[in-house]
C-alpha cells in the first residue's frame, strides 16, 4: 500500500493531522481533492485509558503509542538550561486528541489595530470581519456548544446549548455576578452523546469530544479521496525556489519519497519550522522560506495564571466540570490580559499539599528543620474546612519577539531547541493582571496555585508568522510561504500573535479560509 501511495501524484499533501491538517485536509477531500496525509505519530490507540504511569512516561516508544511527542526538548527558559518533555500531541488529531477541546472565539483587537487598542503588531493581515464566516464554519464543523458572552454577545448563531449546569457551578457563577464579574458557559466542542464521562485532558473513545480526529481526519478519510499514512515522519522538502516538487519522509527506517500538486504544513508550532529549516538546498541555504531568517522566530505561549476558588460551605462540585468562564479582564487598564476559564480539576488536599510544598522549596523556609512536614497541617485544615475547590486558569497573552525561537537541536539529531525568555514587559503586564484577578476575586475562598510565571507549554504559535510584508513575515495573507507558489501552514506557526483565548478555534477558521482559497485556485 505505502508504494502506491508514493507512486501517485496527489492533489494535496498534508503534513501533520493536528486541528490545522485535519481540518483543512477533510475540507479539501470534500471538495473533491485527492489527499494524503502524512503524520509522525500512530493511528491506533483511540483511547488512551491506560494512559502513561510514572514507570512510562519517560519512556520515548510508550509516549509514542500513546500519541505523545515521543522525545524530550532541549529547553533553555531565561537562560536556565533543562530538558523536559513537552504536552503536546504525536498521533492521529495531534494535541487536540488530549485537548480540553475549549473552543473560544478572540476579540477584534486580538486581530485588529485601532485608536482605542492599538494592536502590537499593527494588525493582523486578515482582520476580525474577514474571519468572522470562518469562526461559524468551525464552531459548526466541531459542533461547539455554550453560552453568548455577555461582555460581548458576538454572534453566537452557530452555538449549541449549553449542557445543563451542575448545582455547585450554577452558585459560583451567581457569586461571580455579584461580584461584578460577567460569567458564562465556556464554549465547548462536544456532540455529547449518551454516558459522556467528559474526556478533556485525555482520549475521547468516542466521536463525542469533537477533536482534528473525529471531526478531521475521520471524516476526510470517509470521502474515499483522502488516504492517511501513520509512522512517517517527514524530513524534508525539496523543490525547486519557488515550488516544491518533492517531500521526503522516513517510515519504519525506510525513505519514502511523496509528491503532490500542493503541499500543505500543519506539524505543529514547534516542527513545521524545523522542517523548514532542515530542508535545505543550493537555493535555499538557510532553509526553506528562510531568506529573511525568520523560520522559528517570534515563538510564543500563553502564561498559565491558576487560581482555586473554594465552594460556600455546604455547596459542593459534583463533577470535574470545564464550564464557567469570564472576560472581565480580557483587556484592562489598557494593557492586553486574556479570558479567565475553569480548568476541569477540582483539587483535594493532596494537591493542596503538594502546592504548600512547592511554595515551601522556593522560600526561606525550606531551611526550617520539618517545614516540608509541617505543610501537612495547613492542607488538612484547608481540605476539610473549605472541601474540594474547582481549579481556574486566566490565560495571558503572550506577545512575539524575535529573540523567543524554536530550532533544530544543534546537540541532538531530529531534535527540538527551544530558546525563550520572559520579556520585561510581559513580567510587568503579568503582575498586573495578578492584582486584578486578586480584585476580581476579593470576597471569595481563593487561593493562587501559580507562583513563578509559567508557559503554557502545550500552546506554542507564532513560529512562522503571516504578515504582509515578506520582509517581516514567512507567510502571506493567505498562509502561503512568500516565494513558494505551492507551499501553505496551516498549524499554530501561522499566528502573529498568540491572542487571549485558546488557539484550536482560531487554527481550525483559519485552516477553513485557507482551504477555501486552494479550492478556489482548482
Ligand atoms: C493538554 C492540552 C489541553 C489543551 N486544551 C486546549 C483547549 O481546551 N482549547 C484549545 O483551543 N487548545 C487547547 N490546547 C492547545 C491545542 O491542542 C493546540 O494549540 C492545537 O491542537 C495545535 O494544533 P496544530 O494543528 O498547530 O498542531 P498539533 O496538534 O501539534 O499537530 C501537529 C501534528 O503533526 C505531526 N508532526 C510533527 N512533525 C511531523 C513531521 N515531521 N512529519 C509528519 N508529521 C509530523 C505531529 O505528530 C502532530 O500530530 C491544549 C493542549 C494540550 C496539550
Amino acid at each position: 500500500m505505502t508504494s502506491e501511495l508514493c507512486d501517485r501524484h496527489w492533489d494535496v499533501i498534508v503534513i501533520g493531522t493536528g486541528i490545522g491538517g485535519g481540518t483543512i485536509g477533510r475540507h479539501l477531500a470534500e471538495n473533491g481533492l485527492a489527499v494524503l496525509f502524512l503524520e509522525k505519530g500512530h493511528a491506533g490507540q483511540r483511547s488512551a485509558t491506560n494512559g502513561l504511569g510514572a514507570d512510562t512516561i519517560t519512556d520515548p516508544t510508550a509516549r509514542m503509542t500513546q500519541g505523545w511527542w515521543p522525545d524530550r526538548v532541549s529547553l533553555c527558559l531565561n537562560g536556565r538550561e533543562t530538558q523536559p518533555f513537552v504536552p503536546i500531541g504525536a498521533g492521529v488529531g495531534g494535541s487536540s486528541v488530549f485537548y480540553a477541546a475549549t473552543l473560544e472565539r478572540p476579540e477584534a483587537h486580538d486581530l485588529d489595530d485601532s485608536a482605542e487598542r492599538p494592536h502590537p503588531t499593527g494588525g493582523w493581515p486578515v482582520n476580525y470581519h474577514q474571519m468572522l464566516p470562518y469562526y461559524d464554519r468551525a464552531e459548526a464543523l466541531y459542533h461547539v456548544r455554550g453560552e453568548t458572552d455577555p461582555l460581548n454577545g458576538h454572534s453566537a448563531a452557530r452555538l449549541g446549548a449549553p449542557l445543563p449546569i451542575a448545582q455547585g457551578d450554577s452558585r459560583m457563577m451567581q457569586r461571580m455576578r455579584a461580584g461584578g464579574l460577567h460569567p458564562y458557559q465556556l464554549h465547548t466542542a462536544l456532540r455529547h452523546l449518551d454516558g459522556c464521562t467528559f474526556c478533556f485532558g485525555r482520549k475521547c473513545p468516542r466521536d463525542c469530544k469533537m477533536d482534528a480526529r473525529s471531526a478531521g481526519i475521520e471524516p476526510a478519510l470517509k470521502t474515499g479521496r483522502a488516504a492517511l499514512l501513520d509512522r512517517c515522519e517527514v524530513t524534508e522538502l525539496v523543490g525547486r525556489p519557488d515550488r516544491i516538487t518533492h517531500v521526503i519522509a522516513r517510515r519504519d527506517d525506510e525513505q519514502l519519497t511523496f509528491s503532490a500538486e500542493r503541499v500543505v504544513l500543519a506539524a505543529g508550532a514547534l516542527s513545521s519550522p524545523r522542517l523548514l529549516l532542515n530542508s535545505r538546498a543550493e537555493h535555499w541555504p538557510h532553509g526553506c522560506g528562510n531568506g529573511n531568517d525568520l523560520v522559528g522566530r517570534n515563538l510564543m505561549f500563553h502564561l498559565n495564571e491558576m487560581f482555586a476558588l473554594w465552594p460556600r460551605r455546604g455547596e459542593a462540585f459534583r463533577e470535574h466540570s470545564k464550564s464557567i468562564g469570564f472576560r472581565d479582564l480580557y483587556f484592562a487598564e489598557g494593557l492586553r490580559f486574556g479570558m479567565v476559564q475553569s480548568m476541569g480539576l477540582n483539587i483535594e488536599q493532596g494537591d493542596i499539599l503538594h502546592y504548600l510544598r512547592r511554595r515551601i522549596a522556593r522560600s526561606r523556609l525550606r531551611c526550617l528543620p520539618g517545614a516540608h512536614q509541617l505543610a501537612r497541617v495547613p492542607a488538612i485544615i484547608a481540605a476539610q474546612v473549605f472541601g474540594r475547590a474547582k481549579v481556574f486558569v486566566g490565560l495571558l497573552e503572550d506577545l512575539p519577539y524575535a529573540e523567543n525561537r524554536v530550532l533544530p537541536d544543534p546537540a541532538r539529531p531530529g531534535g527540538i531547541r527551544i530558546d525563550y525568555g520572559f520579556s520585561e514587559e510581559l513580567l510587568e503586564r503579568r503582575l498586573i493582571f495578578r492584582r486584578l484577578l486578586r480584585s476580581a476575586l476579593k470576597g471569595q475562598k481563593s487561593l493562587f496555585l501559580t507562583h513563578d510565571p509559567e508557559p503554557n507549554l502545550g500552546h506554542p504559535c507564532g513560529t512562522l508568522r503571516m504578515g504582509a510584508n515578506p520582509a517581516t513575515s514567512v507567510l502571506d495573507p493567505a498562509c502561503r510561504v512568500h516565494g513558494l507558489c505551492n507551499l501553505w501552514v496551516v498549524d499554530a506557526s501561522f499566528m502573529p500573535t498568540s491572542m487571549g483565548v485558546n488557539p484550536s478555534l482560531t487554527i481550525a477558521a483559519n485552516a477553513l479560509r485557507v482551504a477555501d482559497q486552494i479550492a478556489e485556485r482548482q
